[in-house]
């Protein structure tokens, strides 16, 4: 298309070509839509041309996850700094106001390379947890609240009751809402196409794992939750016509264990799809120290967890993404050497459900693994992250290699392909 002073300028995409809902499934390019992706929050940190970035391991990094059939990957598309230790550094937002666009131009060049490789993107735009600084630095800039790092405080319960107060800070929000606009906004330095006309991005997403307080929430508590995801799904809508908005959220396990705030939360029709998370470790399912005294309770948790989750997207007519699962090496070890074979186990147990239900019809639109390691590698005895460090799947909160698949994990990166094939396989 000639523009009026003779550019040629790319004609706008069809509607078709963004990943849309058709009753409860994606769609895309006319065909049944199906996720077989991976949890990647850093794509975009290496991205940068200088500083934390690796555009040469990026690219590596992309061709290997195309390799074995993954066709989406969940990013963090904003940070934010802080005095946490357990917290990436640099931050896309150094300060209220104040944004990294060397950082944010890594984000442009990891789309770009998406678009190359025809994968899909789910961005989300700030986090409950502490390892990208989140919801609790928003705090401590507006309300003057520490920044409090549950991995100082040992005191999760606490954490989550403060960090919900985020919701109802007003000049938080307001920040919130400016980087939102900033990003959702955003014209690729790379490609000089505006985020709100690429394809490649899927969806929007309010934040990882946002949470209505901790397992007490009350009825107040949770109310403002229900209308901030509503309210802010309905402002990214507002800026952007084109693309799907999500939550993050984790399912029940994030919503205080109750199913009617899952299914409120996420009724809005500013809400395109569900999400939801499985952590059997991290809730006390399983116990890597006593793999075959908790395996069972595990599985069996699991299972439940994966099939009721379904039940609630039917409920409301929407298709629901596993976006994470995970479980650490034999052993337990952070060690790459450390085999995986309990965690292919459950690996297998969990793309059997999705897959197998995916195929049958169900609203289920495929998975993200959590995470891509690739060919990151710890660099300290004691598997903590600092600075100038490799990334790897699991962020700076959490031991170099709990929970990463990396290059060398064999067994896992042919497993993940062989049930990525499957999702790909279904027509419908
Ligand atoms: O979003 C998340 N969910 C679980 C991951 C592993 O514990 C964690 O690293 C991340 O905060």
């Amino acid at each position: 298309m000639i523009g009026a002073v003779g550019i040629v300028e790319a004609a706008p995409a069809a509607k078709s070509d963004f990943v849309t809902v058709k009753n409860t499934h994606f769609a895309r390019k006319g065909q049944a839509y199906y996720i077989a992706g991976a949890n990647f929050w850093y794509g975009g940190y290496l991205g940068a041309a200088s500083g934390v970035g690796e555009r040469a391991r990026l690219l590596k990094e992309l061709d290997n996850m195309k390799a074995i059939g993954i066709n989406n990957l969940r990013v963090l598309a904003v940070s934010e700094k802080t005095e946490m230790k357990s917290a990436v550094s640099p931050a896309t937002t150094n300060a209220p106001g104040q944004y990294d666009e060397n950082l944010l131009a890594g984000l442009d060049f990891l789309m770009a390379e998406v678009a190359k490789r025809d994968m899909t993107v789910v961005l989300y735009l700030n986090n409950f947890w502490q390892w990208s600084g989140g919801m609790t630095q928003y705090l401590n800039w507006f309300e003057g609240t520490p920044a409090l790092d549950p991995n100082v405080t040992k005191d999760y319960e606490t954490y989550m009751q403060k960090t919900a107060g985020f919701y109802r800070s007003a000049a938080a929000q307001a920040e919130y809402r400016k980087v939102i606009a900033s990003i959702v906004k955003r014209v690729n330095t790379i490609t000089g196409k505006p985020y709100s006309e690429d394809t490649h991005i899927l969806s929007w997403q309010l934040a990882n794992e946002p949470r209505p307080g901790n397992s007490k929430a009350t009825p107040e508590e949770k109310a403002v939750y229900v209308k901030w995801v509503d309210e802010v799904a309905g402002y990214i809508h507002s800026l952007d016509k084109n693309h799907l908005v999500s939550s993050g959220s984790e399912g029940l396990a994030g919503s205080a264990q109750d199913a009617q705030l899952y299914l409120d939360a996420h009724r809005t029709k500013n809400i395109d799809y569900l999400t939801y998370h499985l952590w059997p470790k991290n809730w006390s399912w399983f116990d890597s120290n006593n793999p075959g005294g908790t395996w069972d309770n595990a599985i069996s948790k699991s299972r439940d967890y994966l099939n009721s989750h379904i039940e609630l997207a039917k409920k409301l007519g929407k298709p629901i993404v596993l976006e994470e699962f995970g479980l650490d090496r034999d052993g337990p070890s952070f060690s790459i050497k450390a085999t995986t074979k309990i965690r292919d186990r459950f690996y297998r147990e969990v793309f059997e459900i999705v897959s197998t239900r995916a195929a049958k019809g169900d609203p289920i639109a495929g998975f993200n693994f959590w995470a891509w390691g690739g060919a990151g590698r710890a660099a300290n005895a004691d598997y903590w992250w600092k600075p100038g460090n490799d990334f790897v799947g699991d962020p700076p909160q959490e031991e170099q290699g709990l929970y990463s698949v990396f290059d060398s994990d064999v067994t896992s990166l042919l497993l993940i392909k062989e049930y990525a094939d499957r999702l790909h396989g279904i027509k419908r």
